[in-house]
């Protein structure tokens, strides 16, 4: 199979396929290019036009900042953490060549529901992977325990904020498998209510 063929829009939705962040390579994107990417994912639905989300790029020179200060966080927040956790948080989505932060900023205040604002959060990331693709790169969407931490978010963020994920966008560094795919029986019906 050919992933995240970019021959047409169908053909680029029916293949497409992340890549694993620890097995991107360069080319990433240029700071250019990340614009580009952000400039598409802000075309996102949202319910009041809230944008209730906002992009926080870590740049090349901010990464082993970034790598530090997960590490930091995972021993305030984990003080018995053992070496080789503090070694995986100091690694998290090294080598992928960029990183884009996406974080919902919902406003508690709008009558749209928190619902409804986070929903689009999600969709605001899925739109930066659908724009890296389409611009011939592989992206991942990782969350784990640095997107739970109140210390990672308060690193880009405050309270409510929360942290959707961490996108990386590279280049795959090996050939991309597949993923079982839902049985679409399983997930599609047709009411008759
Ligand atoms: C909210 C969210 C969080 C995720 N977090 C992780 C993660 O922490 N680690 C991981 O390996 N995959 C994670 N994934 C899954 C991958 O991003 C990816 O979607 C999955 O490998 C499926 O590949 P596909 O995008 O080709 O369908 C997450 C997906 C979503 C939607």
């Amino acid at each position: 199979m050919t992933f995240n063929d970019r021959t047409t829009p169908l053909s680029l939705l029916a293949t497409r396929r992340s890549g694993k962040a620890r097995e991107m390579v360069a080319p990433g994107p240029t700071p250019e290019q990340i614009d580009a990417m952000l400039a598409l994912a802000a075309r996102t639905p949202d319910h009041g036009k809230l944008a209730p989300w906002r992009f926080v790029v870590v740049p090349d020179d901010r990464r082993a900042a970034f790598n530090a200060m997960l590490a930091d966080a995972y021993r305030t927040e984990k003080p018995d953490a053992g070496r080789l956790e503090l070694d995986a948080m100091a690694g998290f989505g090294v080598p992928a060549p960029a990183l884009v932060v996406v974080l919902s900023s919902p406003r508690p205040d709008s009558h749209i529901p928190l619902w409804e604002q986070q929903m689009s959060a999600g969709a605001a990331a899925m739109n930066l992977l659908h724009a890296a693709h389409a611009m011939g790169f592989v992206a991942s969407w990782i969350t784990g325990w640095p997107s739970l931490s109140p210390t990672v978010r308060d690193a880009f963020g405050s309270d409510p904020e929360r942290i959707v994920g961490f996108v990386f966008i590279g280049t795959p560094g090996k050939p991309l498998e597949e993923r079982p795919r839902p049985d679409l029986a399983a997930v599609v019906s047709r009411w008759d209510g």
